[in-house]
């Protein structure tokens, strides 16, 4: 099924307009005296990212998550002195945390910026993607600034956050997960009891396509919260794509050949709670690369915590305001045979203030295949096995913990 048959053509009509009027109101700015020459470009751009946008997706959402062992709320343990015993602080302290493998945080200012606006113009169009190039195949990741999603979006779900995260636990866990899935409000790859255990909770759900959403699983407090997060997932969709359609011109293959692979979006909202005692040696998010293609992270509030692994060092990354840090996943570097790079990275917590993030994860198409492409293998080696990706999901999940590049290294051939 096509993702334009998801929609109503009334809809698409009136979400392309609405793209229209935003990106004419921004571009009036520089061009008010050019007005209808600039409005047919927009309108031929924004026909050509629709274009983009017809990707494939299965009938139905995939049944193989698995689940995770439920264990405490960690938002309500940092609530709580009297439940944060010396035994339950155990299971969350990293004696081998070693804060000498942490870069300053001014050399986050190296990670490459890529500016999508300068991207979509054609004056620009080549330097920017020169840009793209370097940071797909060097870093693995960037942050993307004028990337076109309105602010209004994305305050308007800040503040849901927000006001989810204030709800009493009760509520907050009327989502909660349920045995042997992995949606909902929980955590993920909690496998035994003995384990060392990341302290946050998550919000994982499937946003994209729309068919593939479980209502059951989206909070009902606030009454907005839906609305709010139906709005950020298409702009953040929307957003993927055109990036992999300027990656897939960049690596010489047909822009349809992206798309078909991008399928479906999954957001993972964490929270990660403060904890004065033990802060620095305790970590939010363990170390790990995206097993997806494209991951675009949105930090929530003004607190920074992510840390890119960066020549054996941790980089911290300060997100520059209203720019979303897009990142290559394990599936982005398997079809690309290794060209681009998926990067371990990690969050850590602060001592005073809660930090939330939200990941939106775009992955190739459940009725698709993850290997190299054959039009970037050409005559080459292929470096990876091809799984499809119900088998991909199957492997991910089966692994029950989260650690490295757990994907790259599970179908590297001749590791
Ligand atoms: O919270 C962050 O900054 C990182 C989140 C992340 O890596 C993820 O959700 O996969
Ligand atoms: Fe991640």
């Amino acid at each position: 099924m096509t993702m334009q048959t998801c929609h109503k053509k009334s809809s698409i009509k009136g979400k392309l307009f609405s793209l229209v009027v935003f990106k004419y109101k921004r571009d009036t700015l520089v061009h008010r005296s050019n007005f209808k020459t600039e409005l047919r470009s927009v309108l031929r751009k924004l026909q050509g990212r629709r274009r983009i946008m017809e990707t494939t997706e299965a009938n139905e959402r995939p049944k193989i998550l698995g689940g995770c062992m439920k264990t405490r709320n960690v938002q309500a343990l940092a609530a709580d002195h009297n439940l944060l015993t010396a035994d339950i602080l155990e299971k969350y302290i990293r004696p081998e945390m070693a804060v000498d493998d942490v870069l300053l945080e001014n050399n986050s200012e190296e990670i490459p910026v890529i500016d999508m606006s300068r991207l979509m113009d054609e004056v620009s169009r080549e330097e920017e993607a020169s840009k793209l190039k370097c940071a797909c195949e060097d870093w693995g990741f960037f942050q993307l600034v004028n990337h076109g999603v309105p602010e209004k979006v994305i305050e308007e779900l800040k503040e849901d956050l927000m006001r989810f995260y204030d709800l009493p636990l009760e509520k907050r866990e009327e989502v909660a997960q349920l045995p042997g899935d992995l949606e909902g409000y929980g955590q993920a790859f909690i496998a035994s009891e003995e384990q060392k255990l990341d302290w946050a909770d998550m919000l994982y759900l499937f946003t994209q396509p729309p068919h593939f959403r479980n209502y059951k699983h989206w909070p009902s407090q606030p009454p907005s919260f839906r609305g709010s997060l139906e709005n950020y997932s298409n702009a953040t969709q929307e957003v993927a794509h055109c990036i992999m359609g300027f990656m897939a011109t960049i690596l010489g293959i047909k822009r349809e050949t992206i798309s078909e692979i991008h399928g479906s979006q999954t957001v993972r909202i964490n929270y990660y709670p403060p904890c004065a005692n033990g802060h620095d040696k305790m970590i939010g998010l363990s170390p790990h690369s995206d097993g997806c293609g494209l991951t675009l992270l949105l930090q929530v509030n003004p607190v920074s915590g992510l840390q890119i692994r960066r020549n054996g060092k941790w980089l911290p990354i300060v997100p520059l305001p209203g720019a979303l840090i897009v990142n290559i996943g394990d599936a982005l570097e398997i079809l690309t045979n290794g060209r681009y790079k998926s990067i371990e990275h990690r969050a850590v917590i602060n001592a005073k203030e809660e930090r939330i993030s939200i990941a939106a994860l775009h992955s190739p198409s459940f009725e698709k295949t993850v290997g190299p492409l054959a039009e970037i293998v050409g005559k080459g080696t292929p470096l990876f096995k091809s799984v499809t990706m119900p088998e991909y999901v199957k492997l991910f999940v089966s692994q029950k913990k989260i650690y490295g590049k757990k994907m790259v290294e599970l179908l590297k051939l001749n590791p």
